[in-house]
């Protein structure tokens, strides 16, 4: 398969088991939504995918190739980007010195370029002075310059407002329609669900969901009590 098959995955840390046995597909063309409340271990399952964290058991496949004995910069140069969450910019390069600090082909810079016109528009803009969500951009089509088959993104809105967010969703689904397998991880569980494919629920360290986008959009009682979103609003369930 071309993507990304995850089979029976258990991962800890510390010594204490957080997923367990996690069955995931994602393959390339599609966004595959991964949802769950906070604490769930989704941050911790994406850094076992890309081999910031060794896995205690199970499979992971990259267009069919196992990787999960391999280093991570291994997997990255099989086609494997990350976007961690929390990641930032060189503040003080500008929008293209951050992307050269990935690679030297002006043809990949300028596409990852092309899918961000706001980003295209400020590229001699010191990173540091761009707003929120721009900085955000920047990680992602940092994570882009690295030419990527397969694209991890943890919460790329964090901090961010739901207009931003809004915005940046439709790019993700155009590298998955350009071929791009996405796996996304989005506190904006509505947004997020609009632009995806197929869809997984974490929750205490294992899935309690796997289907369709449109089909967990009906399991309001999932989504609840995955401590997600209430069904009418787009947003994080703010803490009471
Ligand atoms: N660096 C760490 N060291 C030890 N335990 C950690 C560390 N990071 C996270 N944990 C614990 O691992 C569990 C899973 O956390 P993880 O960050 O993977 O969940 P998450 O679903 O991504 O949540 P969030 O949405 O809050 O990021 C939690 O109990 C958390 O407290």
């Amino acid at each position: 398969m071309s993507g990304l098959e995850v089979r029976g995955v258990s991962v800890g840390r510390g010594g204490l088991p957080i997923c367990r046995n996690i069955d995931i597909v994602a393959p390339r063309g599609e966004v595959t939504v991964l949802l769950g409340p906070n604490g769930a271990g989704k941050t911790t399952l994406l850094e076992a995918i890309s081999g910031i964290l060794p896995a205690s058991g199970g499979a992971i496949a990259l267009d069919g190739v196992a990787v999960e004995r391999l280093r991570r910069e291994r997997r990255a140069r099989l086609g494997l980007a990350h976007v961690e969450q929390g990641r930032a910019v060189f503040p003080g390069l500008t929008v293209e010195e951050n992307l050269m600090a990935v690679t030297r082909s002006r043809a990949v810079i300028e596409r990852a370029l092309d899918l961000f016109p706001r980003l295209a528009a400020r590229r001699r803009a010191k990173a540091g002075l761009l707003s929120g969500g721009e900085q955000q951009m920047l990680v992602i089509a940092r994570a882009l310059a690295g030419a990527p088959t397969m694209l991890l993104v943890d919460e790329m809105s964090l901090g961010l407002a739901p207009i931003v967010v809004r915005t940046a969703m439709p790019v993700i689904r155009r590298l998955a329609d350009e071929g791009v397998g996405v796996l996304l991880v989005e506190q904006f569980a509505a947004l997020a669900l609009e632009i995806g494919d197929r869809a997984y629920v974490l929750n205490h360290g294992e899935i309690v969901y796997a289907g369709t986008c449109t089909g967990l959009r009906d399991e309001v009682d999932i989504l609840r009590g995955a401590y997600l979103t209430s069904p009418s609003s787009n947003g994080p369930r703010a803490e009471s």
